[in-house]
């Protein structure tokens, strides 16, 4: 760090299994992308390709190549997989990953009717190919999934082979894991965390509300996932206690 603070909590270091930050990129230029990792590749652990924007997005084997150089694996977002698996091009997907060199991937039933057992036939295969992320939740702010579908959902992928799950919430911060206010369903998480490990589940939490309310719940060293790239060092701010927010957590026993 630039200067000695006292009373800041340890973060993890990388390469984190947990304090895991997942980035956003959705569409960043080569430059974009050469900048974002030398000022924030330190508190950046894995950079999602927001849903089917690797379709449009030029230069996408320089891109991933930058990341890769930086230590930061890429994966394609969930959507894509579901654009594949929806026009039955599985193993289409799967030379996907093999052109671009990709080790993670992410399986997801946020846009389509996928049968659950089906899905996890998805996770198991390509966990034979790639480390899997599996995403539990809709996109569609109309489907309430009741708290004890997530936790079968999320124990059965994680039987299945998928490395950790993700708490749906897209980029909005406004379905899944969050009422449509972005509120935080704030029942929905403790019921899950009484089953599911912490350190199993990212939480997709785009909001600054949201990052401050699972650092509250469950420390500096939550997985927290779809951050924008221009909010990745102030997240790692409020995980160290150093914005308004979290000011007063790790102040314990510290007066003026
Ligand atoms: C983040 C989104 O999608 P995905 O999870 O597929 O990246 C989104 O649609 O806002
Ligand atoms: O919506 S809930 O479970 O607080």
């Amino acid at each position: 760090m630039n200067y000695e603070l006292k009373n800041i909590p340890v973060r993890t270091q990388k390469p984190r299994a947990e304090g895991f930050t997942m980035a956003m990129d959705k569409g960043l230029s080569l430059r974009e992308v050469e900048d974002f990792v030398d000022s924030c590749g330190d508190y950046v652990d894995i950079v999602k390709l927001g849903w089917a924007t690797s379709y449009v997005t030029k230069n996408l084997k320089e891109k991933i190549a930058l990341y890769k150089a930086a230590g930061i694996p890429v994966y394609l977002g969930g959507t894509l997989f579901e654009a594949f698996i929806v026009r039955g091009q599985f193993d289409d997907y799967r030379g996907v990953l093999d052109k671009y060199g990709l080790e993670y991937a992410e399986v997801s039933d946020g846009s389509i009717t996928l049968n659950h057992d089906k899905k996890c036939d998805y996770i198991s295969t390509l966990a034979k190919q790639v480390t899997v992320l599996s995403e539990v939740g809709s996109k569609d702010a109309a489907k309430i999934i009741p708290p004890y579908k997530w936790i079968e959902q999320m124990q059965t992928e994680l039987d299945a082979g998928a490395w950790k799950v993700i708490g749906e919430a897209r980029e909005g911060g406004n379905v899944g894991l969050f009422r449509d206010s972005g509120e935080v369903r704030q029942g929905l998480v403790e019921e899950i965390l009484t089953k599911i490990p912490g350190d199993k589940i990212i939480w997709e939490a785009p909001i600054k509300s949201q990052q401050v309310w699972f650092i509250k719940l469950l420390g500096t060293n939550v997985n927290l996932g779809n951050i924008s790239p221009s909010e990745i060092i102030p997240l790692e701010t409020i995980r160290l206690g150093l914005r308004g927010d979290t000011f007063d957590m790790f102040l314990d026993g510290i007066s003026l």
